[in-house]
């Protein structure tokens, strides 16, 4: 007989607790496995019937809200009084659904069937298949590397102290964004859509994760700096908010990205600048880079 306390750990509860009845072998689909208080309730009678371990009983009692309410009298009959050691986290989410995390399952089925249905340029075949060069040239548009060269190229060709200023917070924001990008991808470790192809230009390890997007990232962060540092007209300025919102849009139609990954890294790119201008370098703040800088 399986100890107590890893038939519970084991697999759902409800699963567990009911592999000796004959409604479908345990684990299967019929056992729903969501452990609802109901099913929890059917388990403990028929535990008694069939002399499963009486310790084993109690601890999936003590796990029913029935019981947690003390208004449950087999479970309140049990051998022992005593209460049941504490379960692992994961199982009293099993059984209890909170609100929150219903929410959190329904906004990711939601998320990845949107990003699959969005997916058109994910391959050649693809509905939008036609249209994927155009859409690996946006990639391109906002990758790294092409920033990165164009504000080091800038850098060493500025003539005054202003252009050297705004320069150097370009670049301070762009490796910023890398290192929180490459942290959080680390951290969070969420896979790529299943439907995308990794032919990506020049990718860093962490880029095999999909959790933010670094693109979206740098289309929000890079459209705020220039919005908020450079003296554009109207027209030029609508150009920039468009290439931010089409290059995010470009990462889940290529199958790069699920919707979440892009639309937390619109919204971290975002406050990538706020953290930007808040420590804006300066000759003022950071005299020792400007002058090593104008050493070159
Ligand atoms: C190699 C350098 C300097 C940057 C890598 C840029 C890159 C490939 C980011 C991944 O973006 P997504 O997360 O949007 O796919």
């Amino acid at each position: 007989m399986p100890s107590p306390r890893r038939s519970v750990e084991g697999r759902p509860l409800g699963v567990s607790a009911s592999s000796s009845s004959s409604s479908g072998s345990p684990g299967s689909p019929a056992h729903g496995g969501g452990g609802s208080s109901r099913f929890e309730f059917q388990s403990l009678l028929s535990s008694r019937a069939t002399g499963v371990d009486p310790a084993c009983a109690r601890l999936r009692a003590s796990e029913s809200p029935v019981h947690r309410r003390s208004s449950f009298p087999l479970a309140a009959a049990g051998p022992s009084q005593a209460p049941p050691p504490p379960l692992p986290e994961e199982d009293r989410m099993d059984l209890n659904p909170s609100f929150l995390g219903i929410a959190l399952r329904s906004l990711l089925a939601i998320d990845l069937w949107l990003s699959k249905k969005l997916g058109v340029c994910a391959g050649e075949s693809s509905s939008w298949g036609s249209v994927r060069p155009l859409m690996k040239l946006l990639e391109i548009s906002g990758h790294g590397i092409p920033w990165l060269v164009g504000t080091l190229y800038c850098l060493c060709r500025s003539d005054s102290w202003a252009g050297r200023e705004v320069l150097m917070n370009l670049l301070f924001a762009l490796l910023l964004d890398l290192l929180l990008v490459a942290l959080i991808k680390g951290l969070v470790r969420r896979r790529r859509p299943a439907h995308n192809q990794m032919d990506m230009f020049v990718t860093l390890s962490v880029d095999k994760y999909s959790f933010p997007s670094g693109h979206a990232t740098r289309a929000a962060l890079m459209s705020r700096f220039i919005l908020n540092h450079l003296v554009l007209a109207i027209p030029l300025r609508v150009l920039v908010v468009l290439w931010a919102f089409v290059l995010g849009l470009s990462r889940v139609m290529l199958g790069r990205h699920n919707v979440t990954d892009v639309a937390f890294g619109f919204f971290l790119g975002y406050m990538q600048y706020s953290i930007v201008d808040y420590c804006w370098l300066s000759p003022h703040n950071a005299p020792v880079l400007f002058l090593l800088w104008s050493q070159q």
